[in-house]
C-alpha cells in the first residue's frame, strides 16, 4: 500500500477544442501564461515522443496511425496535468476521448471559413488542408461541429478578437476571473 505521496492526479483547468486555425495553440499558450499555470498541447507532445513532424506521421503512417498517437496522447494529458491543455483538432474525433472530456472545462474555439483559410492558408503544417483548404476545411467542419458542441461546456467565437481577446472570452466563460 502506498499514501498519497503526490496528492491526486491532476486534471485541466481548461481544455481547448475546435478546428485548425481556431487558436487553440496560440491561445492556450497564452491563458497559462497569464494563470501561471503549465501549457500542453497533445500535437507538441505527439512530436516530441516521436521525433518527427505531425505532417510526417500523416505521409508515412498514415492518419489512423496519428489518430492513434493522439488518443493516447489526450489521456495522458488530461489524467496528468493541472493546466491549459489544448488538443489538435480532430482529437474528439474518437469517442473514448469524448467520453474523457465528459465533465471537464472544455472551451470550443469557433471561427467561419474565411478566417479559418486565413489563419492556415500560409503553411504546409496541416496535411488535412493540404489541397483545397477551403472545401477540405468546409467538410471537415460539416462532419466535426456537433462534436466540439457536444464536449464543451462553453463556445467562444474568435474570428473578430485577437488573442488576448479569446483568453478574457475564455476566463469569462468558465468563470475563472479573480475579481
Ligand atoms: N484570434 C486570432 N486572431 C488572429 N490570428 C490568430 C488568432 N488566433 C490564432 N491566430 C493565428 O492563426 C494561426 C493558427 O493558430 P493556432 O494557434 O496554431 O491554431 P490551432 O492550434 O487551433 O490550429 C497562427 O498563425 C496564429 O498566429
Ligand atoms: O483537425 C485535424 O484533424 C488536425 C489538426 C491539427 O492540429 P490543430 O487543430 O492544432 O491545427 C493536427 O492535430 C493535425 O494536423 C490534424
Ligand atoms: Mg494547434
Amino acid at each position: 500500500m502506498s499514501g498519497p505521496l503526490t496528492g491526486p492526479p491532476a486534471c485541466p483547468l481548461v481544455v481547448l477544442v475546435g478546428p485548425m486555425g481556431s487558436g487553440k495553440s496560440t491561445v492556450g499558450e497564452l491563458l497559462a501564461g497569464r494563470l501561471g499555470v503549465p501549457y500542453r498541447d497533445t500535437d507538441a507532445d505527439i512530436v516530441a515522443a516521436e521525433g518527427r513532424e505531425i505532417s510526417e506521421i500523416f505521409v508515412s503512417d498514415g492518419e489512423d496511425r496519428f489518430r492513434e498517437l493522439e488518443r493516447a496522447a489526450v489521456r495522458a494529458a488530461v489524467t496528468g496535468h493541472g493546466g491549459v491543455l489544448s488538443l489538435g483538432g480532430g482529437a474528439i474525433l474518437d469517442e473514448s476521448t469524448r467520453a474523457l472530456l465528459s465533465g471537464l472545462p472544455v472551451v470550443y474555439l469557433s471561427l467561419e471559413v474565411d478566417e479559418a483559410v486565413r489563419r492556415t492558408g500560409l503553411n504546409q503544417a496541416r496535411p488535412l488542408l493540404a489541397v483545397n483548404p477551403r472545401r477540405q476545411w468546409r467538410e471537415l467542419m460539416d462532419a466535426r461541429r456537433h462534436l466540439y458542441t457536444e464536449v464543451a461546456r462553453a463556445v467562444v467565437a474568435t474570428d473578430e478578437r485577437t488573442p488576448d481577446e479569446v483568453a478574457d472570452a475564455i476566463l469569462d466563460a468558465l468563470e475563472l476571473r479573480d475579481e
